[in-house]
């Protein structure tokens, strides 16, 4: 598969690695032997259906929760073995939880403050990682006051707090408006120019996928598929489809033209044909379309979703 990972820190070595790991609560294998290598520098997203697992793998990841089985090593250091290698990892880490718990008596500053005491950092940088965030202007304000997406944003920066190397971000745009969405992955992005390996999960997928550099599939546990969305969809082998405009009138010539050809359905609209076809006929398709002189007003290629490619994995 084409590797279209960033320029890799540390001569690209693993970062995050996961061999064998599982966790049962009781009979429940809510994560059920995965193996995963995350490399330094890398925007890599998890995704996955709700009850997949991904919560409980970020959880074991941070040594939040023990490890029922296989093993895990952040940047070297084994997770949860106890000593001192991991607890300094540890301090590279930025953690937002998926209900990120914020005091509403307490300003967006204060918030801050308390997190920076809690990690043990120092509070200098809480006015430039409030800007960064775009909460700048709310800093003195009560959280009490702030909306879901502030709250979020605020969250996102207690995860900043510390400069941390290596990111865990659990449903990070719950509650986002489609421009705060574009500003996080901006700032996300700026922070992978810098080196910062950034685990995302997410249950959206169209906003994931054009932003992540590798991701994984989750299902029931398990790790079904890892790789870029390209290369994801190129192993699924999903049909394309054409989108063909075409006066009404001339519908029947393009069914016509591409009738010994082996594509999938041809479906009429109001002002196109849509035709579906594997994508090695691909060429062939536009060679017949190209046939029809002058019909064709205008064609666009539809790339199978990651939906798609998602669902194609997890059923
Ligand atoms: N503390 C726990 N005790 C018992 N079962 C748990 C516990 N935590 C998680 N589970 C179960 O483990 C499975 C995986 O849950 P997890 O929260 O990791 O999934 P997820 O992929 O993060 O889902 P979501 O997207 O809904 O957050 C689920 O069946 C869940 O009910």
């Amino acid at each position: 598969m084409a590797d279209t990972s960033p320029a890799l820190n540390e001569a690209g070595k693993a970062m995050i690695v996961a061999r064998g790991v599982r966790k049962h609560f009781g009979a429940i294998h809510a994560v059920d032997g995965v193996d995963l290598d995350i490399r330094g520098g890398e925007l890599f997203g998890l995704i996955g259906h709700n009850g997949a697992g991904k919560s409980t793998l970020f959880k074991m990841m941070l040594g939040l929760i023990p490890i029922t089985a296989g093993e895990i090593r952040i940047d070297g250091a084994p997770v949860g073995a106890g000593g001192g290698s991991f607890r300094a990892v540890r301090r590279k880490v930025g953690y937002l939880p998926e209900n990120v718990v914020l005091y509403d008596n307490l300003t967006g500053l204060e918030t801050l403050d308390f997190f920076a005491r809690l990690k043990g950092v120092s509070p200098a940088d809480n006015m430039h990682v409030l800007e960064r965030v775009g909460l700048v202007h709310a800093a003195r304000r009560r959280v009490r006051e702030y909306s879901k997406g502030m709250r979020q944003r605020l969250g996102f920066a207690q995860a900043l707090l510390g400069r941390p190397r290596i990111l865990f971000l659990d449903e990070p745009t719950n509650g986002l408006d489609p421009e705060a969405i574009r500003g996080f992955y901006a700032i996300l992005r700026q922070l992978r120019s810098e080196g910062v390996t950034t685990v995302i999960t997410s249950h959206i997928l169209a906003e994931i996928q054009e932003r992540v550099d590798r991701l994984a599939i989750m299902a029931a546990g398990k790790v079904q598929a890892v790789g870029t969305v390209a290369g994801l969809r190129e192993r699924m082998d999903l049909p394309l489809w054409f989108d063909v405009r075409v006066a009404p009138a001339d519908f029947e010539a393009v069914r016509a033209v591409l009738g010994h050809l082996p594509v999938g359905a041809v479906e009429a609209h109001d002002d196109h044909v849509a035709v579906q076809c594997a994508r090695e006929s691909k060429m062939a398709v536009i060679a017949a379309l190209a046939s029809l002189d002058g019909k064709v007003l205008d064609l666009s290629v539809r790339e199978p979703s990651l939906e798609d490619v998602f669902f194609g994995f997890s059923d």
